[in-house]
């Protein structure tokens, strides 16, 4: 066994940063953060560079408001800025108690940092082991098994656990040695949640047996992390190689050129890169079964969380699900000012002042045919936007720009009637269609691995 140490050994703040960025220390006032906070008020140098704290009411309990007093109290003796911000940790979205709160809190953190400070918080070595074990019994692969990392980004700050290392009773130990005083929250005790239960009834247990249990589980989150690591660089190489140059489009073929499980962690990477919610195991399967084995002229989808994946000929598409036009919709225009949409989009008229007369502009209706210019027949708009190669998540959100005999004259800011055409290239004109698909997603070889806690 590790002896007590009151001095409490920590490593050194993790590189490279631009410039030595004040210190955030997250204090709820218990036994964790509140010898955090001590020892690195006690080093001289981690204080020169700047040291403060941040201490999050919940409001889930009736004596939250106590605690950030004796949060207060505590910063005021070591001499330490503190900012207390109460928020909404109501569950709205499913999440459970201890989820909504840690989003809420989170949040709270994200808003109150800095660029490039340091937001430090008191996780230790049985947190590890517990995340670890919670993380396994939820079938969690390398990533979810890597569990807390010591050091990440988060949003424009970064996150540091120094204590990662450290055991409880360590922590403990230098507490009483300094004679701190810190907030037991009833909450801990309560066996019906996940973390407590094995807290105060599996760990023990296996502690019994395996003197080192704890240790050796965080150790292996730490091995998790290494594999984590490099399979996070291979899924970056791959997602290069079946890359398109639409960031939200995938190649097909090059896709299904990858193994089965290199292809399982890139879609899991590009779709977690541009933002969209976690995909589910059973998305994944759906997406290998229904939409890559689907015909190439089939437009076959998985939606999930407000999100969908599309495929359409050699490409797989994923986006937010969109709003698309309502079928009865149909407003008048005459070109004199950009038209916002239902979509959230404009059209907009560009070098004039008007059209010739006024339009029509409204959803597709279906079984429309167009006159284009230099041809002698007319032609079904579907095949013409197929021929041209509009994709259906784009052609689902198309206005229709229509003249008063019900003639299609342009889909979108694609002029498809001659008279039209003619008529904007006399006038040096055209016309200009924004989508909010358009917005250019995050750049995905930045997007962090997205199961990194
Ligand atoms: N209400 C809060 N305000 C500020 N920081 C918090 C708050 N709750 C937790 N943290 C930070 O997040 C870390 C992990 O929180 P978690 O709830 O997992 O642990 P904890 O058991 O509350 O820790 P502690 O013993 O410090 O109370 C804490 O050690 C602390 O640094």
């Amino acid at each position: 066994m590790t002896g007590p140490s009151p001095t409490l050994p920590l490593p050194p703040v993790p590189g490279p940063l631009p410039a030595a960025t004040p210190l955030v220390v997250g204090l709820s006032g218990g036994l964790d953060s509140t010898v955090l906070l001590h020892r690195l008020a006690g080093d001289p140098g981690l204080r020169a560079r700047g040291l403060r704290a941040i201490h999050v009411d919940h409001g889930l309990h009736p004596d939250s408001a106590a605690w950030g007093r004796a949060c207060a109290r505590e910063c005021a003796a070591l001499g330490i800025a503190l900012d207390i911000v109460a928020v909404d940790a109501r569950d709205a979205g499913g999440l459970g108690p201890e989820g909504a709160a840690r989003r809420a809190r989170h949040a709270a953190f994200e808003r109150l940092l800095g660029d490039d400070e340091v937001l430090v918080l008191a996780h230790h070595l049985d947190d590890q082991a517990e995340t670890f074990l919670l993380r396994a019994l939820r079938a969690s692969g390398p990533d979810g098994l890597a569990a807390m990392r010591p050091w990440r980004r988060f949003g424009r700050a970064w996150l540091w656990r120094p204590l990662l290392g450290l055991p409880r009773d360590a922590l403990r130990a230098y507490a009483q040695a300094h004679g701190l005083t810190w907030i037991e929250d009833p909450g801990n005790d309560d066996d019906r949640f996940d973390r407590n239960f094995l807290r105060a009834q599996v760990l023990p247990l296996l502690r019994g047996r395996w003197p080192h249990a704890s240790a050796a589980l965080a150790r292996s989150a730490a091995l998790g992390a290494d594999a984590a690591e490099l399979l996070h660089a291979g899924d970056v190489q791959a997602l290069a190689r079946v890359a398109t140059a639409d960031p939200r489009c995938l190649s097909v073929s090059a896709l299904c050129a990858l193994s089965r499980a290199r292809r399982q962690r890139v879609l899991r990477h590009w779709t977690g890169g541009l933002g969209l919610p976690p995909l589910p195991a059973q998305g994944v399967s759906r997406i290998e079964h229904d939409l890559l084995g689907a015909r190439p002229d089939a437009d076959a989808a998985f939606a999930w969380h407000g999100a969908r994946v599309r495929r359409w000929r050699d490409l797989l598409h994923a986006d937010v699900e969109r709003v698309t036009l309502p079928a009865d919709w149909s407003v008048a225009w005459d070109g004199r000012a950009p038209l916002p949409l239902p979509t959230g989009g404009t059209l907009a008229l560009e070098g004039a002042d008007a059209l010739p007369g006024t339009c029509r502009v409204h959803a597709r209706r279906g079984g429309e045919r167009i006159h284009r210019a230099g041809r002698a027949h007319s032609q079904a708009l579907k095949q013409v936007l197929q021929a041209l190669e509009v994709p259906p998540w784009v052609r689902a959100g198309l206005p229709m720009v229509s003249d008063d005999t019900g003639t299609v004259l342009a889909a979108g800011d694609l002029v498809l009637a001659a008279r039209l055409d003619a008529w904007l290239r006399e006038h040096d004109a055209r016309l200009r269609w924004t989508d909010p698909g358009d917005a250019p997603p995050p750049a995905l070889a930045d997007a962090c691995n997205p199961n990194c806690d």
